[in-house]
C-alpha cells in the first residue's frame, strides 16, 4: 500500500548505546507530531533487539540493513532474513549500492535475498540507481530497468505488492550532491511506469518509492512534492535527530 514513509539508514555508524538513544528521541519526537508518516530506523543488526523495544512499532519500525542470501548453515557472519524477523523488525534494506559495490552483491543475489525476505514476512526496501558514468552517458533509464527487471519483476504481483523501491543515484550518496526534484520525479514516475507494463497501473500507483542521496532537512520538502516521491531513504542526516525530524515533517 502506497504511503509516505522516511527511513534512516544509520549504515555502519553509532554504538549500541549511541543508536538507543537516538532511536529514544527520534520515537518521542515523532509521537509528539501529527505527522502520518511511517517511519523506520535502518540499524545495524546488533542494535535491532534493543531499537525495537525502545520504539512504539507503529509509526516508528525498524529494518536490518542487509540478510543473507541462504536459508540457515554453515555461513560465518551472516544474518539470515528469519533471524532478523524473530528480532522483531519488519524492513530489510536490500541492493543498497554499498552492498552491491562493496560486497559483490549480483541482481541474482539481490533476487534470492529478495525471495528469503518475502519468506519471511519482512518488506524490502529494495534500492536501484545509476553512477555517475551511467548518469553521464544517460543510461541512467536503462540501468534502472535492468536492476527492477533482474532482481524484482520475477515476482508474483501479490509478493510485489510488499516492495517498497528506493531510487538513490549513486553519483548523490554522501556527496551532497542531490538529484534535483526534476530529475528524481523523471525517474521516479519512469520506475512506476514499468511497474505498471509488468503488474498493471493499479499496482503501479500503490507502490511506495523513496528517493536517497544527499537528502536533507534543506531540500526535502522539495524533493518531496513531487508526485511520485513518496519519501526518502536517509543516511547522514538520519543520525542526529534534529535532521531527521525536519525531514519526516518535511510533508
Ligand atoms: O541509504 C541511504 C543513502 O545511501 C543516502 O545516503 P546519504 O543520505 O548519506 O547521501
Amino acid at each position: 500500500m502506497r504511503k509516505n514513509i522516511v527511513a534512516g539508514n544509520w549504515k555502519m555508524n553509532l554504538t549500541l548505546q549511541e543508536g538507543v538513544a537516538l532511536a529514544k528521541e527520534v520515537n518521542s519526537r515523532v509521537a509528539a507530531t501529527t505527522t502520518k508518516c511511517q517511519v523506520i530506523l535502518g540499524t545495524p543488526f546488533v542494535h535491532i533487539t534493543e531499537v525495537v523495544k525502545t520504539v512504539d512499532n507503529a509509526k516508528v519500525q525498524v529494518a536490518a540493513q542487509n540478510c543473507a542470501n541462504k536459508v540457515s548453515g554453515a555461513f560465518t557472519g551472516e544474518v539470515s532474513a528469519a533471524m532478523v524477523k524473530s528480532t522483531g523488525a519488519n524492513w530489510v534494506i536490500l541492493g543498497h549500492s554499498e552492498r552491491r559495490a562493496y560486497y559483490g552483491e549480483t541482481a541474482a543475489i539481490l533476487k534470492e535475498k529478495t525471495d528469503l525476505a518475502l519468506a519471511n514476512d519482512l518488506q524490502p526496501i529494495f534500492c536501484v540507481g545509476e553512477v555517475l558514468a551511467e548518469r553521464e552517458a544517460e543510461k541512467h533509464f536503462e540501468v534502472v530497468k535492468q536492476q527492477l527487471a533482474d532482481s524484482l519483476f520475477h515476482l508474483t504481483a501479490d509478493q510485489f505488492k510488499k516492495i517498497v523501491i528506493a531510487y538513490e543515484p549513486v553519483w548523490a550518496i554522501g556527496t551532497g550532491k542531490t538529484a534535483s526534484p526534476a530529475q528524481a520525479q523523471e525517474i521516479h514516475a519512469f520506475i512506476r511506469s514499468l511497474i505498471s507494463e509488468k503488474y498493471g497501473k493499479e499496482i503501479a500507483d500503490d507502490t511506495t518509492i523513496l528517493y536517497g542521496g544527499s537528502c536533507n532537512a534543506g531540500n526535502a520538502k522539495e524533493l518531496f512534492s513531487n508526485p511520485d516521491v513518496d519519501g526518502g531513504l536517509i543516511g547522514g542526516a538520519s543520525l542526529k535527530a534534529d535532521d531527521f525530524l525536519a525531514i519526516i515533517t518535511a510533508f
